[in-house]
């Protein structure tokens, strides 16, 4: 059984229902719009969720895509995760983008856009120092492993082709790496 965290929340539209888990073990809980929109291909829109939360110190929530959406529309949410601040008192709003290159989209009043995941954050404190500790990866990231889609990122120069997928080779940047 998961610890549970009360969360005050605000309606700022008063017909928008509570959040809430559609099964027992979501991690997220499904946002709607407020506000009917069409989005172009390519066009980005800031949508109103119609709620504000009040989140306690040492948490935070993370405004996530919708999967179906994804798949089915290819809206993604620009910003992904967002990230809603305890102290943040305004409106949750979602920024929403249609990838599809040819379909527009349209949301209806009350559909579902995101979902909102609470969790618990640490706060760090930071202390400079000139050297940090060695590690098994060291500075390499970026594709350093290898075996990735062929792109633009430095130090990585595409690519061979295998059964029509394409594969990135690396390019060390220095010898013996
Ligand atoms: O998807 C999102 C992301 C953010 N927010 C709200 C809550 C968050 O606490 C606030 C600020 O977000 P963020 O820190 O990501 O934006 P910023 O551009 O850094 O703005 P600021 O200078 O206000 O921190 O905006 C949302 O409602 N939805
Ligand atoms: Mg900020």
């Amino acid at each position: 059984m998961r610890r549970s965290v009360d969360v005050l929340l605000r309606r700022v539209d008063p017909e928008v229902p509570i959040p809430a888990y559609g099964h027992p073990g979501d991690a997220g809980v499904d946002l709607v719009t407020t506000e009917a929109a069409e989005l172009a291909p390519g066009e980005r829109a800031m949508l109103p969720t119609g709620v504000s939360i009040a989140l306690p110190d040492g948490y935070a929530a993370f405004v996530h895509p919708r999967s179906g959406l994804a798949a089915r529309c290819g809206v993604a949410l620009v910003n992904a995760p967002g990230t809603v601040d305890a102290g943040y008192r305004g409106e949750i709003k979602v920024i929403v983008i249609n990838l599809d290159p040819r379909e527009s989209v349209r949301f209806e009043r009350f559909d579902r856009i995101a979902q909102l995941v609470v969790q618990q954050v640490e706060k760090v404190r930071f202390h400079e120092v000139s050297e940090l500790p060695g590690s098994a990866r060291g500075e390499g990231g970026f594709g350093s492993t290898g075996g990735h889609a062929t792109g633009d990122v430095e130090g990585v120069r595409g690519g061979i082709t295998q059964g029509g997928n394409s594969y990135a080779s690396v390019v060390p940047d220095r010898e013996g790496q």
